[in-house]
């Protein structure tokens, strides 16, 4: 693998049950890329994620992801992959019952942190990345569709990922509100994590030109261009 590659998969074949979803897949994202994912529903844009966040084996090819080789990934090693990775997936939304500090809490607890006055710092600052620290005591509900998206944000980036995976995280929000996530995932590229950005919105493609990776008739196409 190149040295500054975070994703790296080398002629794989990905299954869903026995049926071959995309086959002979090559992909190499380097650190702080950002990425667009598309492809029409059901052409394996999910699947594709899943296999980068371990949810999926591999069966042909190699992968490697943030040093992990997922040809050889024991499902005890899964939750240390998970560490690397931020996800921002629309099935994956905040707890709604305590307030943005305790779902940030609960998520950096969950991962092993202990230390009080460190688990404090680490949520400014992932806020301050997402510009709401001056929401930390609200509950979900008080805040707007797209401040809760940059929340989401800032929790995929409590453990400081190599990778965030986005799975459509603008699909429910207005274009102005689209477009200042899509700036914010931009940003968090520029700072080093790379950024893979599964989306259907053909506006937010166009507004942002970037690397273009496709699924289509069961294999991937990158760098495609618009026309
Ligand atoms: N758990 C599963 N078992 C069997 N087949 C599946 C499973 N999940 C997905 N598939 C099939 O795999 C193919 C790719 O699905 P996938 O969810 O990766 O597509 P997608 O591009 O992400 O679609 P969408 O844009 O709707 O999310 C589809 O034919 C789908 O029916």
């Amino acid at each position: 693998m190149a040295e500054h590659a975070v994703i790296h998969l080398k002629n794989v074949d990905i299954f869903q049950q026995k049926h071959l979803v995309l086959s002979n897949v090559n992909l190499h994202i380097d650190k702080g890329e950002f990425a667009f994912l598309i492809g029409q529903t059901g052409s394996g844009k999910s699947s594709l994620l899943k296999i980068i966040y371990g949810d999926l084996h591999i069966g042909n090819g190699e992968g490697m992801v943030a040093d992990f080789d997922l040809k050889t990934l024991a499902e005890k090693d899964v939750p240390y992959l998970r560490r690397k990775l931020g996800i921002v997936f629309q099935d994956f939304q905040l707890l709604t019952d305590r307030t943005i500090e305790k779902n940030l809490e609960f998520v950096l607890r969950a991962t092993g942190w202990s230390d009080k006055a460190l688990i404090a710092e680490r949520i400014k600052d992932v806020l301050d990345k997402v510009g709401l620290r001056s929401k930390i005591k609200k509950m979900p509900h008080e805040i707007s569709g797209g401040e809760q998206q940059r929340v989401v944000i800032a929790r995929a980036l409590l453990n400081d990922p190599e990778i965030i995976l986005a799975d459509e995280p603008t699909g429910n929000l207005d274009p102005d509100t689209s477009e200042e996530i899509v700036i914010l995932l931009r940003q968090i590229s520029q700072n080093g994590t790379a950024v893979l950005m599964a989306t259907h919105d053909y506006h937010i493609i166009r507004t942002f030109p970037s690397r273009i990776i496709k699924c289509e008739n069961g294999v991937i196409t990158d760098n495609v261009q618009l026309v």
